[in-house]
């Protein structure tokens, strides 16, 4: 394949990174790339903010790249507080590379006992007779890879495996649904009357792709309704959202429940479990079980009668 492309990326002091990204995005005549984020991180507020940062931009073939690379390294010298670690490092890319290469990054993941998380150009491999969820990276939040969604899924797996007799006629809520997933898993075990709720309308957007995508439309109503507009009677809530926000939507959640319903909790880091169990201890609810995964912990309730 022909390249295309020559990829030029430079690891800069982060108070650097916005002279830099300027610089670059001048001399190549197109957009940068910053990368400046640990972005396998739950929440914006808590997305830790780099020591280094890694500015790419690109220059079209042909081009003198020599000529390039020694007019940035030219005003790289110049910055004050600029210690150069690693030289600007080039890469040839082409068009197949620019428009696939990321894709490496998502495989299917097993999950539980029953469910495969897929993205959609990986759809032929074996499903060993799992659900399968179709879910291609998109703007929102969701695809399987995060320990609170993947312990929100077990637990749903938990209670939906083997299905329950009155599975068909069950209602569920998806609070803070992002990709849809948790509320695609439902569908496709079985459950056919699920509300996905997010306040942000991206999200809603994409989620209703993936339940277009993965045929389950019918079962799931996507809409960004707050919580204090949804009806009440649900026999599963599933809420994955930060400790905080849980805690001050408790009464909100909780007066949703069915009797005897399941309210399973995820979000919440290992130190602010008390917090949210001291947020929910004051209401007709049964603590089940607090799961775990590396700092992250997912509680399971169950309504009184
Ligand atoms: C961590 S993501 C969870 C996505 C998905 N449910 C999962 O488990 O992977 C949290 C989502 O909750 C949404 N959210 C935050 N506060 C909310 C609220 N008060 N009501 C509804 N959605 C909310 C965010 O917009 C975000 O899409």
């Amino acid at each position: 394949m022909a390249a295309s492309w020559y990829q030029v990326t430079c690891d800069v002091p982060a108070p650097l990174s916005e002279t830099v990204a300027d610089f670059l995005s001048e001399l190549s005549g197109c957009g940068v790339c910053t990368e400046n984020r640990d972005v396998d991180s739950f929440s914006p507020d808590d997305i830790p903010e780099l020591a280094t940062a890694s500015i790419t931009c690109y220059f079209t073939l042909p081009c003198q790249i020599e000529q390039q690379l020694a007019q940035i390294t030219g005003f790289l010298a110049t910055l004050p507080g600029y210690t150069p670690v690693i030289p600007p490092q080039v890469s040839l890319l082409g068009e197949e590379d620019w428009a696939t290469s990321w894709k490496a990054h998502f495989k299917p993941l097993a999950i539980g006992h029953r469910l495969l998380i897929t993205p959609s150009w990986e759809t032929d491999g074996q499903d060993e007779g799992r659900a399968v969820i179709v879910l291609d990276p998109g703007m929102a939040f969701g695809t399987g890879g995060h320990e609170t969604t993947r312990l929100c899924l077990e637990c749903l797996e938990s209670l939906l495996v083997p299905a329950p007799a009155d599975i068909t006629t069950m209602k569920i809520l998806d609070l803070g649904t992002g990709s849809g997933i948790l509320a695609i898993a439902a569908a496709k075990l079985g459950a056919l009357q699920i509300d996905a709720v997010d306040i942000d309308p991206q999200a809603v957007i994409v989620a209703e792709e993936n339940c277009t995508l993965n045929k389950v439309a019918e079962q799931i109503s996507c809409s960004t309704t707050p919580l204090e507009q949804l009806g009440d009677g649900y026999q599963i809530i599933l809420a994955n959202i930060l400790a905080e926000e849980l805690v001050r939507m408790a009464p909100g959640i909780v007066s949703r429940m069915a009797p005897g319903g399941s309210l399973i909790l995820s979000g919440i880091l290992a130190e602010r479990e008390e917090l949210v169990r001291n947020g929910f201890d004051p209401f007709p609810l049964h603590f089940e079980a607090s799961l775990a995964a590396g700092e992250w912990r997912c509680l399971h309730y169950r309504r009184l009668p």
